[in-house]
C-alpha cells in the first residue's frame, strides 16, 4: 500500500491516490469525512478552519460501499479557493493585467527561504502553498481508509494530546482504547483529562492574546496488534523506524519516542525492559510495556505507544525578523491569520499517518488483493503465534 497527495493550500483541491488497498473492504464516505472533521477541530485553530468544511469525494476505486482493488482517489475541495482565484487561478493575467503580488518575504520557521533557493522560486508563494499543513487533510483521508481496514482486522487506533506548552495531561494508563477514543473525541483539546483540558485551553488563549504560539506532545495508542509485524533482518524493514518516519514527516514535528522513550536514558536496564509472561488465554505477553510495543523492529503484540513533539506554530502575530529576498532589507513579518496552537489537530493527523503505516505493514506481511483472504491469513497467523 502506498499513497501520494497533490494540491496547494489555496488551490482548487487536494487529491489523494492510494494504491494497494485490497478489494471488498466495506467503506463509506462518512467514515472518511468523520476523520476529516476531527482534523479541522481543536481549540486554537485560526479563521481558515471556519471557511473549510472538509469532505472527501470518492472519485475512484470505491463502488457501492466497497473497495474495488483499483487505486482509490479522494478529492477534498478547498472552499477558500474562491477567494484566491486571482492569485491561484489558471489565468496568469486576470482582467488582462498583472495584478498579482509575489511573495518575497520568507517567514522564519517555514519552508519559504530554503524552498525558494532550492527550486529557484523567487515568488515564495510557489513554496508556501505546498509546504502548508493544509496537505495533512489529504494525508488524513488516506489514513481514514487505513483505519477502516484496521478496524475490520480488530486493530484500534487512538490519537490524543498529552501535553500543551508544558501542561501535561495525567491519565490512568490502564484506560481502555474505547475510553481513550471517546475522551479524545469529546475534548476541545483532544486530551484525556478534564482538568488539564481547561488549563490547556487557557494556555492557548493566553498565547493568542500575546500574539504568540505554543506547541506540545501528541500520542498514538494502537491496540490489537499481532506480534512480529516489521522485521529485524534489514534496517528498512523495521516497523518502529517506519512509524518514526511517518510521524517526523508531519509539519512542525520535531521528535518522536516509543514507550518511555528518552526517559530510558536515565534508567537502569532492569527498569526499562519488559519481562515476558505466558498464559493459556493470551499466549505470550509483556508484564509491562515500557518499550511501547516494539523489540527488534517488530511488534511485541503489546499496544504500540508512540509520541511526537510539535514545535509552536511559526507564524506569529508578534512578528519575527526576516529579510526580503528582493531588497535584502530586514522586515518584521506581519500576518493576517494563523493557528495559535494546532497540537489537537496534529494528534488527529498523527493517528492517521501511524494507522497508514500499520495497514501497509499488514498488507506487506499478508499480501492479498482480496480483503477476506488477507483477513483469513492474519487470523491464521494470530493463532499460530498464540500457540508458539
Ligand atoms: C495541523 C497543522 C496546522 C498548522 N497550522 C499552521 C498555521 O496556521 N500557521 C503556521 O505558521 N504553521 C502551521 N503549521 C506548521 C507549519 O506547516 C510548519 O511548521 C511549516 O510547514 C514548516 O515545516 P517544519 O516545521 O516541519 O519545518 C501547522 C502544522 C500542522 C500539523
Ligand atoms: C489550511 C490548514 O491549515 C493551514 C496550515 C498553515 C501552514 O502554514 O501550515 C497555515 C494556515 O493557512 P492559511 O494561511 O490559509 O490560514 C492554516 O490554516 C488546514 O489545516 O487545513
Amino acid at each position: 500500500m502506498r499513497y501520494l497527495t497533490a494540491g496547494e493550500s489555496h488551490g482548487k483541491q487536494l487529491t489523494t491516490i492510494i494504491e494497494g488497498v485490497p478489494s471488498h473492504l466495506p467503506i463509506t464516505q462518512e467514515q472518511i469525512n468523520d476523520s476529516l472533521r476531527r482534523r479541522q477541530g481543536g481549540h486554537g485553530r485560526g479563521k481558515r478552519m471556519q471557511i473549510e468544511k472538509d469532505t472527501a469525494d470518492m472519485t475512484g476505486g470505491i463502488r457501492h460501499g466497497y473497495t474495488l482493488g483499483s487505486p482509490i482517489s479522494l478529492v477534498i475541495h478547498n472552499d477558500d479557493f474562491k477567494h484566491w482565484t486571482d492569485i491561484m487561478g489558471e489565468d496568469p493575467f486576470p482582467e488582462g493585467k498583472n495584478i498579482r503580488r509575489t511573495v518575497s518575504r520568507p517567514r522564519p520557521g517555514h519552508a519559504d527561504l530554503n524552498g525558494g533557493m532550492k527550486y529557484g522560486h523567487r515568488d515564495l508563494r510557489n513554496v508556501l502553498e505546498r509546504s502548508s499543513a493544509r496537505e495533512t487533510a489529504a494525508r488524513v483521508a488516506a489514513g481514514a481508509v487505513a483505519k477502516v481496514m484496521l478496524e475490520e482486522l480488530g486493530i484500534k487506533v487512538a490519537g490524543y494530546v498529552r501535553e500543551i506548552a508544558g501542561i501535561v495531561s495525567p491519565f490512568d494508563e490502564s484506560m481502555s482504547i474505547e475510553e481513550r477514543i471517546e475522551k479524545s473525541h469529546a475534548s476541545p483539546v483532544n486530551t484525556l483529562d478534564d482538568e488539564t483540558t481547561e488549563e490547556m485551553k487557557k494556555a492557548i488563549d493566553d498565547a493568542k492574546k500575546d500574539g504568540d504560539s505554543i506547541g506540545g506532545v501528541a500520542e498514538v495508542y494502537v491496540e490489537g496488534m499481532p506480534a512480529g509485524l516489521g522485521s529485524y533482518v534489514q534496517y528498512d524493514k523495521k516497523l518502529d523506524a517506519k512509524i518514526g518516519f511517518s510521524v517526523m514527516s508531519i509539519n512542525a514535528f520535531k521528535g518522536v519516542e516509543f514507550g518511555i522513550g528518552f526517559e530510558a536514558a536515565k534508567r537502569n536496564g532492569s527498569e526499562v525492559h519488559d519481562e515476558i509472561g505466558w498464559d493459556e488465554e493470551r499466549g505470550y505477553y509483556r508484564k509491562t510495556n515500557r518499550l511501547g510495543g516494539f523489540e527488534g523492529g517488530m511488534t511485541t503484540g503489546m499496544p504500540i505507544v508512540v509520541k511526537g513533539v510539535m514545535k509552536p506554530i511559526p507564524t506569529l502575530y508578534k512578528p519575527l525578523q526576516s529579510v526580503d529576498i528582493e531588497s535584502k532589507e530586514p522586515f518584521s513579518a506581519s500576518i493576517e491569520r494563523s493557528d495559535s496552537c494546532a497540537v489537537p489537530a496534529a494528534s488527529v493527523v498523527m493517528e492517521h499517518v501511524v494507522a497508514f503505516e500499520i495497514a501497509k505493514a499488514i498488507s506487506e506481511e499478508f499480501p492479498s488483493d482480496y480483503f477476506p483472504r488477507l483477513k483469513e491469513a492474519l487470523d491464521n497467523y494470530r493463532e499460530e503465534v498464540r500457540n508458539f
